[in-house]
């Protein structure tokens, strides 16, 4: 197996499928399925999701919403993509449990690392809620930090461009794949993949990030078995 422990980050945006908004129930059991194929193999599974298919503070703030309450709008949206995928994997006999950045239980439990490592050595897969807990940031942050502080061996971000360009491949089609990519490169080239404080993370604490295409059926568990697929962006 490629990785032991891993954080899996999911585009909340990629799960609203083609409907527009919220979440597309056939994008939801495809990830999840996705997530219990390897949860099967043994991986350790940490998921952080988005919540771009139901708001985000940033345009909120553009509409004429105060930041602070919109992002906490975001951090609330992702806790909603949250509970629709641990219910999506309990729904096919994988153990998920709910860990939110903020306290709200009985919705989740709180977050700490303790209780994270304790579920991952369970076997359970671990959905790390609400972002950081904090607004400002994004779940890409939230997921760095995450990922470091469960000790991944990577972070794999799953999303729907099957890797690293040399610019968005959704709006320059003359854009090339990298099949790998220092952090450093990333930053000077200005390469939008995941924000800056989330790239700063991953480069100050060595965690390598994949980038892979998501929303094509069996691409996780190539991931984990090794195969090259994706662009892996490194120290
Ligand atoms: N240089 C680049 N290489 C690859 N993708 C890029 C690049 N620059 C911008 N992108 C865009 O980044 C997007 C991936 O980001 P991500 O998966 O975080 O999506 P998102 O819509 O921000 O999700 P979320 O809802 O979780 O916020 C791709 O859809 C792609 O269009
Ligand atoms: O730590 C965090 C994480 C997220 N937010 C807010 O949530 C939305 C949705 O997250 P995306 O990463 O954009 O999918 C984000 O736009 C922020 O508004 C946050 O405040 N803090």
């Amino acid at each position: 197996m490629q990785y032991k422990r891993i954080l899996l980050k999911l585009s909340g945006e990629s799960l609203m499928g083609e409907q527009g908004y919220g979440i597309d129930a056939q994008r939801l059991n495809d990830y999840a399925e996705q997530v219990a194929e390897i949860a099967a193999m043994g991986v350790q599974i940490g998921i952080v999701i988005g919540g771009g298919n139901i708001f985000r503070g940033l345009s909120g703030a553009s509409k004429g919403f105060d930041r602070y309450k919109g992002d906490q709008m975001g951090m609330l949206a992702t806790v909603i993509n949250a509970l629709a995928l641990a219910s999506a994997l309990n729904a096919i006999g994988t153990k998920a449990r709910v860990l939110t950045a903020i306290r709200m239980e009985p919705v989740g439990e709180y977050y700490s690392k303790p209780r994270a490592m304790e579920a991952l050595n369970a076997g359970e897969v671990v959905i790390l809620a609400g972002g950081t807990g904090n607004p400002y940031f994004t779940t890409d942050t939230g997921s760095a930090l995450r990922g470091i502080e469960i000790e991944a061996d990577v972070m794999l971000k799953g999303t729907r461009v099957d890797g690293v360009y040399t610019a968005d491949p959704e709006k320059d089609p003359t854009a090339t794949r990298f099949d790998k990519i220092s952090f450093d490169e990333v930053y000077t080239r200005g390469l939008k993949i995941m924000d800056l404080t989330a790239t700063a993370m991953c480069k100050e604490n060595k965690l390598p990030v994949l980038v892979f295409n998501m929303d094509v059926k069996g691409n996780l568990k190539k991931v984990l078995s090794g195969d090259k697929i994706g662009t892996l962006v490194h120290t």
